[in-house]
């Protein structure tokens, strides 16, 4: 496409909570995005529409309606129309083959990856603290793959979508409440598969009384782990990781440690914070960031700027 043109982007599920969240982040870049009007915005014949008129289609919307439009895309590929790049908010292709990942900082080629794909996943929330956490871990041999892990998190109610959200505001919906107790959250499948790990880990998500941010918490006991790293040496390679020239615009980045930690996210734009906490022996390793920032509309929008080869949005002014 030529720098002169400006891209085309339609949101299917612009209504929805991730959806208007890109839609307005999408206001400075240069793309002209297409809308459907609200009552035909599920009408099959207005959607094939869109995708064939659009350069890229970004999904907003449940798996089972995610997993329906790629049907519909595939059916328009079939016929030989003109089909869109798409990018997925939604869970339902984050392991898939034939889907790249859109975890940018995931390694040093991975936003090479995501400029090129047709297809590209968007991170589930969660997953992108974890993974920012564990996999240069597990990468690096500090961890072996069958290790046994916990991990904590708590997430504001927005997380939740549309439902959740209504129920927060209009029942004040409970305080704090830990949830996937069946310890089958959605998300680990994607997290097993990026971080590199053989074992499942028990992950236990909540979810608190305010609209936003999440904080991912991991304890270690690091005498268990055959390297006995310092705080420092896991410090310095998150640093080297994320610090690195291929990872220019900073949507992650390593703080110092600190004994207390907020879930204020409101000055991190769409950036994730990652620290080293603990002592000689025993380390919580934390990942801060709004669960509709990186955790989704603001990396949705790194995605579509390399998708798109569009000046890529530093994440921190
Ligand atoms: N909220 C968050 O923090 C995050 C959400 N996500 C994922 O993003 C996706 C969207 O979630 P979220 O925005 O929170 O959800 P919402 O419930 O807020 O919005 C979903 C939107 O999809 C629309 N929709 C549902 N079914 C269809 C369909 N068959 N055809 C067209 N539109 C449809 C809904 O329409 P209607 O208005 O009629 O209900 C609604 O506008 C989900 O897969 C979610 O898991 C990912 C990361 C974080
Ligand atoms: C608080 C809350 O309910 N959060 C959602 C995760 C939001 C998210 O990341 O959804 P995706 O996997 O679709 O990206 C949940 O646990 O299902």
């Amino acid at each position: 496409m030529s720098k002169l043109t400006r891209p085309k982007i339609f949101i299917d599920g612009e209504a929805g909570t991730t959806g208007l969240e890109i839609k307005n982040r999408l206001k400075a870049l240069p793309v002209d995005v297409l809308s459907i009007a609200s009552e035909f915005r599920k009408d099959e014949h207005a959607r094939k529409e869109h995708y064939t008129q659009a350069d890229l289609v970004v999904l907003c919307l449940p798996d089972e309606a995610s997993r329906e439009a790629i049907t519909l895309w595939q059916g328009l590929k079939a016929e030989g129309s003109s089909v869109p790049r798409i990018l997925d908010a939604s869970s339902a292709f984050r392991t898939h083959p034939d889907w790249v990942y859109g975890f940018a900082e995931l390694s040093e080629n991975q936003a090479k990856y995501i400029a090129q794909a047709p297809l590209v996943a968007n991170p589930g929330c969660y997953a992108t603290g974890v993974i920012a956490l564990l996999a240069p871990l597990v990468k690096n041999g500090l961890i072996p793959a069958d290790f046994p892990l916990h991990i904590n998190a708590i997430s504001g109610y927005s997380g939740g979508g549309k439902t959740m959200i209504a129920d927060h505001q209009h029942n004040h919906g409970p305080d704090f409440e830990l949830y996937a107790l069946q310890l089958n959250h959605k998300h680990i499948p994607e997290i097993m598969h990026y971080s590199g790990l053989t074992r499942k880990p028990v992950f236990v998500p909540s979810v608190g009384h305010f609209l936003k941010g999440m904080i991912v918490s991991i304890p270690l006991h690091l005498d268990t782990l055959s390297a006995h790293p310092s705080l420092e040496n896991l410090s310095t390679l998150f640093s080297n990781i994320y610090n690195h020239p291929h990872n220019p615009h900073h949507y992650v980045r390593v703080c110092p440690s600190t004994s207390r930690l907020n879930v204020d996210v409101s000055h991190l734009a769409d950036a994730m914070e990652i620290h080293v906490h603990g002592n000689e022996n025993q380390a919580v390793l934390t990942a801060k960031l709004d669960n509709l920032g990186k955790g989704a509309a603001g990396a949705a929008v790194q995605n579509i700027s390399l998708m798109l080869d569009l000046e890529q949005v530093p994440a921190f002014s």
